[in-house]
């Protein structure tokens, strides 16, 4: 039997983790699509390295991977210790000092990056630290300190995020950073820019402004992590290519228990909007620590799968964890094991999906005719990379090798689940020609048999983005040579 496809994508987050010589490569060996740069941690430089590093890697082993550059967005942190981690004592007190000169931290204060924070807190609000993981109930407010009780407690490291239980505590949602942050990741060729914070759709319009400027040209990814994306998600949804459901802070903002409930919901939305959905945040975070998974976190991945998810993404297993191709080995394992016992029901009738456009209705066609006829692939000549976004919307179990010369449309498709990007040139033959020629080199890669059906999407003039217009049902014959069928 041939070998499984693996249908969902994976993202990792590159960090010191990664940086250790030949770490990178075993990544993406273990199947990595897309690297995330976290513009929160680390220097331009870092990043730049790191962009540079991952793609002498991929080069290395003849595969593409995709950069995904996460922008910090208006995020209050706690400042830096003076001496390592610390570790927080539950009844303990702890003061956060608002001051702009305050001294590096110690067990019982450390700096913050908002030197207004004192202003917007109050006593008994809860604060939490590093995603949840610690907690702490604000005593008194004073003069740019705020006293703490500690109610969980654990060891706190530099840069953690602090959020309100609640919500409400952010700035201004593109800062001075963000600005800088993407004209870099303009500069590094970023495939993808995630935008966190998201409020409304003209964060998303406001950042693509800007990287445009910048000569930019990434897919944008809405991070949904605040109360008020989830009150304006479908307006956020149409104006990102990509949305992440950005489970750190947004079950700080809203509460964990708010959580399954909302990646559904947000993942729906992608889909049925046509938009691309990333699940991401403690998806193994025992593995930052432990070499194999917990039960939860392989449940938690393998429903994000059957919840319909594009991609799954590490965060600190891969960024900062002690295993760090150990846990991009995991999670493929299980995102086949899921792929393999749950197939995709989807609904193919009229409304279920947005129409606004040829091209979408040929990927309805296609998809619908896969479910009628039986076909062994999907293959889509594709300019832009946008006939195979369509078909990808449908959640379905044919693949969809998309044939394109262009290596940024290319790189973007990486993301898409069920889509295998594959380098191809027409080379200015006709539409007829060039669905032959691309079926024979699918043949040629080993990815179509004799006796293959396949259906074929193209568009009357090859090399135009948005142009696609037909659909063909072939035979793939000897030598990989198409031919038609009459008979189903
Ligand atoms: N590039 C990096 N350099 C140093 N540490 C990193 C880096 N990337 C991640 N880490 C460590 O891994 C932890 C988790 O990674 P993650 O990317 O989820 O960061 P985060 O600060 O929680 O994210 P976000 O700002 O996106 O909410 C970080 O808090 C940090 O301790
Ligand atoms: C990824 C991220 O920013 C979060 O989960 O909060
Ligand atoms: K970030
Ligand atoms: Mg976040």
């Amino acid at each position: 039997m041939a070998e499984q496809l693996r249908r969902t994508k994976i993202i990792a987050t590159l960090g010191p983790a990664t940086d250790a010589p030949g770490a990178l490569k075993k990544l993406v060996a273990e199947g990595v699509n897309v690297v995330r740069l976290n513009l929160s941690h680390g220097s331009a430089a870092d990043h730049a390295q790191r962009a540079a590093a991952v793609r002498a890697a991929a080069a290395e082993l003849g595969v593409e991977v995709g950069v995904l550059a996460d922008l910090q967005g208006p995020k209050i942190r706690i400042e830096r210790f003076a001496a390592g981690p610390v570790e927080l004592v539950p009844g303990h007190l702890f003061t956060l000092d608002c001051r702009a000169d305050a001294p590096a931290g110690d067990a019982t204060r450390v700096g913050v990056s908002y030197h207004d924070l004192w202003r917007d807190v109050k006593p008994a609000d809860v604060l939490l630290l590093d995603d949840g993981l610690i907690s702490l109930e604000v005593l008194d407010v004073g003069d740019r300190t705020i006293r703490c009780s500690v109610l969980a407690g654990g060891r706190l490291s530099d840069r953690k995020g602090i959020n309100r239980l609640g919500g409400g505590l952010t700035v201004a949602a593109l800062s001075d950073k963000d600005r800088a942050d993407i004209r870099l990741a303009a500069e590094l060729g970023a495939d993808f820019l995630a935008v966190s914070f998201v409020k409304v759709a003209d964060d998303i319009e406001q950042a693509r402004r800007l990287l445009h400027e910048a000569g930019g040209s990434a897919a944008l990814v809405a991070k949904i992590e605040r109360a008020e994306a989830i009150e304006n998600l479908a307006e956020i949804v149409d104006a990102s290519d990509a949305v992440m459901v950005a489970r750190g802070d947004l079950g700080v903002e809203i509460g964990d228990a708010e959580l399954p409930g909302l990646q559904k919901k947000i993942i729906r939305e992608a889909l049925t909007r046509s938009r691309v959905v990333i699940t991401a945040t403690q998806m193994m975070q025992s593995m930052v620590e432990s070499p194999i998974p917990t039960r939860a976190e392989v449940l938690d991945v393998a429903n994000a799968v059957i919840d319909g998810t594009d991609a799954v993404m590490l965060s600190q297993e891969t960024a900062a964890g002690r295993h760090p191709d150990k846990a991009v080995a995991a999670m493929r394992r299980v995102c086949l094991g899921a792929e393999r016992q749950f197939e995709p029901t989807e609904d193919l009738s009229p409304g279920a999906h947005r129409l606004d456009r040829t091209d979408q209705a040929i990927a309805l066609g296609a998809m619908f005719l896969a479910s009628q006829v039986g076909v062994r692939a999907i293959v889509a000549l594709t300019e832009s990379g946008a006939t195979a976004q369509w078909l990808s919307r449908y959640r379905s179990t044919v693949p969809i090798y998309a044939l394109s010369r262009n290596a940024a449309a290319r790189r973007r498709m990486l993301l898409y689940r069920d889509v295998y990007p594959v380098e191809f040139d027409a080379h200015g033959v006709g539409p007829t020609q060039a669905s032959r020629d691309a079926i024979q080199h699918l043949y040629r890669l080993g990815h179509l048999a004799v006796g293959d059906r396949v259906l074929v999407t193209n568009g009357d003039h090859t090399g135009q983005g948005g142009g696609t217009n037909t659909l063909k049902l072939l035979m793939v014959g000897a030598d990989g040579v198409a031919e038609g069928l009459s008979d189903l």
